[in-house]
């Protein structure tokens, strides 16, 4: 990606904002015109040598008033730019990232996105508030300054501020490439080191547990100087082109008393070349940032741009819930109520062998099924693949006969819910939490899920019951309590399908069995995929799908599987 297709890529997102901008880079020529003027109204005021009047007062003040006044507008239009161009990108951020999940957030990207989302983000208000109006104004103001200076005093000492001025305003440019590759190095290592900090502070019980602080440290340290190192080189870079551009500067004085024949053209010249410095300034300042801020858009457009693994076709090609899905794709491939997965294979990005290979396996609406395996064999992701946290490389799974991709993504999520083995609670009260797919939800429907899950006699203890604050991340509650508000949470979605992913694996036996008493006998009509290795706590009549290695080794009911001794019997075994 390089700076052009960046720079192209924001511009597109501000189009409709380019008269405000205007307004700006307008406001900064005039006002940095009148800072040139004051200083020539000044220096002529010494050259008439008459002692000073209350016009000339008069006069200094009018203009550094209106200079104050149109500094204000071109700070505020500029600004106002750059921050609803910076909200429009933030919502473009998480509009692209949210169908990329969980690919796009999971592991060691979490912190590192984090670092995109926010500081790198912010990083291009550089761009938006700080390029266009300096770039602009230190042309124009040198030109008309030099043209005045030129036209009213002497044409010769303007055309030998003339060079020192563009040489000054081209000079930022010259280390182009090395600048932008520095700027590029930078952004990389400290999304290198965001990604450090957070593996560590997630892992801090891990690190602190096997004592390896002092290594995380050193690795740490580690990252950190490899971006002090590459922030060294960008910041000699630009301190040799500031202090080039300072040199031309104080040249461009020398050069005009040098050439100079009278005294009051020279003290003219002098307040000319005096005023432009602070235009001329203005793009050694902004290059500095501005590579740090296309290299900062350069990682934010890395992830908008970024194509989602699962995609809501519904979106564009307007099928409803009952739609038979998008022109072209392939007919339901079962009519049967319930879910169907016809041929499905799954490899996952960079992964060599397939998580699923083939698999096809019919789950009965209204049945309680159970996906046994060993670590590893494909249990997990053959249920994120029912609600579509990832889609097959090839084959169909359908809900009701009816194609996953058919359905808009926001209906199959409210219609199949999976409470997960490690579940996130977020920041807020027990009712916040088993609020996020319902927000419409009474307290009664909270309070028969936590009955539902044996919470109940453990909300009648907490001091606000359902209003009870959780702290972030749940670490409040235990790892069996978390898991049980996570499976209320689904229950209050009240979906058609419930994906239990080894939702139950840290409750004692007693709770566990409790939990599955209360589900089939308050929930009936639901349709249950659980996910486990415990087989031995699968009944008998419960529907039965063994996997090994990403394919169906046995299915059938649970207490025949038993007593037939084949894989089932022998994962059971090991279970105990
Ligand atoms: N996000 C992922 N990216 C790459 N590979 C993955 C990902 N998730 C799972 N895998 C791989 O896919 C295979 C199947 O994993 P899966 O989690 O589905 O198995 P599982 O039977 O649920 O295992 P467990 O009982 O240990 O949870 C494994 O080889 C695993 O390493």
């Amino acid at each position: 990606m390089n700076r052009l297709a960046v720079l192209r890529w924001l511009l597109s997102g501000i189009r409709g904002l380019l008269p405000v901008l205007g307004v700006s880079v307008l406001a900064r020529v005039l006002q940095q015109l009148l800072g040139v003027a004051l200083l020539v109204v000044a220096a002529a005021a010494v050259v008439a040598a008459e002692p000073p009047t209350w016009a000339l007062a008069g006069w200094l003040v009018g203009i550094a008033l209106v200079k104050a006044a149109l500094r204000y507008l071109e700070q505020y239009a500029g600004h106002w730019v750059a921050f609803t161009a910076l909200q429009r990108l933030r919502e473009l951020f998480f509009a692209r990232l949210a169908p990329q999940a969980p690919a796009a957030t999971q592991g060691r990207a979490g912190a590192e996105l984090t670092e995109r989302a926010t500081r790198d983000i912010d990083r291009v208000e550089v761009f938006f508030a700080h390029t266009m109006p300096p770039a602009i104004s230190a042309v124009a103001v040198p030109a008309i300054a030099l043209l005045w200076l030129g036209a009213a005093v002497d044409a010769r000492l303007a055309l030998v501020l003339a060079p020192f001025a563009a040489a000054a305003i081209a000079l930022p440019f010259l280390a182009g490439g090395a600048s932008w590759r520095g700027a590029r190095a930078v952004a990389a290592r400290r999304g290198a080191l965001a990604a450090r900090i957070g593996d560590d502070l997630q892992g801090i019980r891990e690190v602190l547990g096997f004592g390896i602080q002092h290594a995380r440290l050193d690795a740490l340290d580690g990252a950190d100087r490899a971006l002090t190192a590459a922030r060294s080189r960008d910041g000699a870079l630009q301190g040799v082109r500031t202090a080039c551009v300072t040199a031309l500067l104080g040249g461009s004085l020398v050069a005009v008393l040098a050439v100079a024949a009278d005294g009051a053209d020279a003290l003219l010249a002098l307040a000319v070349a005096a005023g432009l410095w602070t235009p001329i300034r203005g793009v050694d300042a902004f290059a500095s940032g501005l590579d740090t801020a296309f290299a900062a858009a350069a990682r934010v457009r890395e992830v908008v741009e970024a194509q989602p693994l699962v995609r809501d076709d519904t979106a564009t090609t307007g099928a409803g819930p009952a739609g038979t899905g998008p022109a072209g794709s392939a007919p339901p491939a079962a009519s049967a109520p319930g879910i169907v997965l016809d041929r499905i294979s799954l490899t996952y990005p960079g992964r060599a062998r397939p998580a699923l290979d083939a698999v096809s396996l019919q789950l009965a609406a209204g049945d309680w099924s159970t996906i046994v395996g060993v670590s590893g064999s494909g249990k997990s992701s053959l249920g994120a693949l029912l609600l579509r946290g990832w889609d097959p490389d090839a084959g169909t799974v359908s809900l009701d006969g009816v194609p996953l991709t058919a359905l808009p993504l926001d209906a199959l999520r409210r219609r199949v819910a999976l409470a997960p083995q490690q579940p996130v609670l977020l920041s807020g009260t027990v009712a916040s939490n088993l609020r996020l797919a319902a927000p419409d939800a009474d307290d009664a429907r909270l309070l028969d899920a936590l009955r539902t899950v044996a919470l109940d006699d453990w909300l009648a203890g907490l001091p606000a019951g359902l209003d009870t604050p959780l702290r972030e991340r749940g670490v409040d509650v235990s790892g069996g309590q978390r898991q049980r508000i996570a499976l209320a949470r689904a229950l209050v979605a009240e979906p058609e399908v419930l994906v239990l992913d080894e939702a139950l694996s840290q409750l004692d036996g007693a709770t566990a069995a409790t939990v599955r008493a209360r589900l089939l006998e308050r929930h009936p009509g639901l349709t249950v995929v659980e996910i486990t290795h415990r087989a031995d706590l699968v009944p008998d009549g419960s529907p039965v799908v063994v996997l090994d290695a990403g394919r169906v080794l046995e299915t059938g009911l649970a207490g025949a599987l038993r007593a037939t001794g084949g894989a089932f019997a022998s994962i059971e075994a090991r279970a105990r």
